[in-house]
């Protein structure tokens, strides 16, 4: 991995909550425009880490961080860092699609209106484009004043990404977006993740491992708060240096 590609990278992370320690001397590289995914079993710290990429567990009351998370080189923990104009650049999808009660239009302009955006032809041209981009324009585009909440949970899903790349994010974090999903929407979820890439820095938790092979370039490997292999997919899922990780990866525990 050449460091001119290197977009997000943690040095000695460590994480606790309360007494309880999560994460273990994190340090992990991800690269611009791929798609990088979290495995591990229940529990192990994915989501915890995914976290920490946009500052989410500043939101949790007993959470103390160590270490350094470097985005463009830079200290996520810095003072003065914006955590506002954090999350916009560093965005997140969620396991249970969460469209706000709004219409399909306003779930998509209401970030750029929270961002400064008032022209409606400007809004206009941000929802057409973010909803393409999401693949949902197409069953959308004639209903767009209707009600999110009448989507289909693959639909709604597909609507918070556009949501989230309406206001141009960097990187986009997605903690098990297709779990609560049916073969077919997971489907068009992971065809899109793998367009997404050409523009954005996927970074992905995920309990399926064939969902991983499948879709991304990079594999890190957690268990019990440690990353205890990251490399190429290819190479994680063929010849895994460590022994856990075989275990894991061939079904011996999970
Ligand atoms: N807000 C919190 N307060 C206290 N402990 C927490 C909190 N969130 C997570 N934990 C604990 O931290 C550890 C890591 O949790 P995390 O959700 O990151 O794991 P995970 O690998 O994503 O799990 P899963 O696959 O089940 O979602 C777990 O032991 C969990 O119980």
């Amino acid at each position: 991995m050449k460091n001119e590609n290197i977009i997000l990278n943690t040095k000695d992370l460590n994480l606790h909550y309360g007494d309880k320690s999560a994460l273990k001397d994190i340090g992990i590289s991800i690269e611009k425009n791929k798609v990088t995914a979290l495995i591990g079993p229940s529990g192990c710290g994915k989501s915890t880490l995914l976290r920490c990429f946009n500052r989410m567990n500043d939101l949790v009351d007993n959470c103390k961080i160590k270490g350094e998370i470097l985005y463009h080189e830079k200290n996520l923990y810095a003072p003065g860092v914006d955590v506002v104009n954090l999350r916009k650049l560093i965005g997140m999808v969620f396991q249970h699609p969460n469209p706000f009660p709004k219409s399909i239009y306003e779930n998509v302009a209401y970030g750029p209106r929270v961002h400064g955006i008032k022209d409606e032809k400007k809004l206009d041209e941000i929802v057409e484009k973010s909803l393409k981009q999401a693949a949902l324009w197409d069953e959308v585009s004639n209903r767009l004043d209707d009600p999110a909440t009448g989507l289909s949970g693959g639909q709604q899903q597909r609507l918070c990404i556009a949501r989230t790349l309406a206001v141009e994010p960097e990187v986009i974090l997605m903690d098990e977006p297709c779990s609560a999903l049916d073969p077919i929407a997971t489907a068009k979820i992971e065809s899109l993740i793998e367009e997404l890439k050409k523009d954005y820095t996927v970074i992905i938790v995920t309990h399926s491992m064939q969902q991983a092979s499948r879709i991304s370039d990079y594999t890190g490997f957690m268990y019990m708060g440690e990353l205890i292999e990251f490399g190429e997919t290819e190479k994680i899922f063929s010849s895994p240096d460590n022994k856990l990780t075989n275990n894991y990866i061939t079904g011996r525990f999970g």
